[in-house]
């Protein structure tokens, strides 16, 4: 079947190619799906995480979800390649402020293997984490939809995710239903 051509509204809306085209992305921007820009505010690029983020805030807008204590930039990059090298297994995306080119918020969809159910795929939705000043401004929820949505378009037969009770509401509006509990065992 032949694949309708995106309105030109949702490409205005994302990034340009100028905008990306001198970036190492964490996966290529394609993989978007095009109306996960529809809600995105003007204000606002959204795009996978890119290599030169770690100078864009990265540490302190995560650091707003979990410890993120400095380990410098190159340990930065490192592990950003080493997310590359697993190729077609993590989607890190960013949304990132026009006026200061820094990241606002975040989330990641890590695409698991499996062997049952015909040798599906499932998505795990990781480090959801929107700056604390742009809260309740729908960005959080833009992030999950985005990152479910690429999920689904790798082929995952379901999307899971852990997070405290007091999230439950938000996962809620964003779709997700409450299934069972979460164990861990933390060793630091
Ligand atoms: C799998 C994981 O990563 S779990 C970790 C989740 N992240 C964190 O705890 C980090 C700290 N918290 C945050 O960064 C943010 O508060 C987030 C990501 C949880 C939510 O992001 P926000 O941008 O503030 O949420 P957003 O504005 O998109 O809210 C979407 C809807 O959820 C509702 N909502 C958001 N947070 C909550 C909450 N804690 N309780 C109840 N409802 C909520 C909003 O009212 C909104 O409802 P509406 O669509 O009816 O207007």
């Amino acid at each position: 079947m032949e694949r309708k051509k995106p309105s030109t509204v949702l490409i205005s809306m994302m990034p340009s190619v100028q905008e990306t085209s001198t970036m190492k992305l964490a996966f290529p921007i394609e993989d978007i799906p095009q109306e996960c820009f529809a809600a995105l505010p003007d204000a606002y690029t959204m795009r996978p995480l890119a290599s030169s983020d770690y100078s864009r805030g990265f540490n302190e807008v995560l650091e707003c979800l979990v410890e993120t204590p400095d380990e410098g930039e190159a340990a930065w990059k490192g592990r950003f390649d080493a997310m590359v090298a697993a190729n077609g297994t993590y989607y890190p995306i960013v949304i990132v402020s026009k006026e200061t080119d820094r990241i606002v918020a975040m989330g990641t969809v890590v695409v698991e293997l499996k062997f049952f159910r015909g040798l599906t795929k499932v998505g795990h939705v990781e480090d959801i984490v929107v700056d604390t000043r742009l809260h309740s401004k729908g960005l959080g929820k833009i992030v999950v939809e985005t990152v479910k949505a690429i999920g689904i378009s790798k082929g995952c037969s379901g999307i899971i995710l852990n997070c405290s009770d007091e999230k439950k509401p938000f996962y809620e509006k964003c779709g997700f239903t409450y299934s069972g509990l979460q164990m861990a065992k933390r060793l630091r």
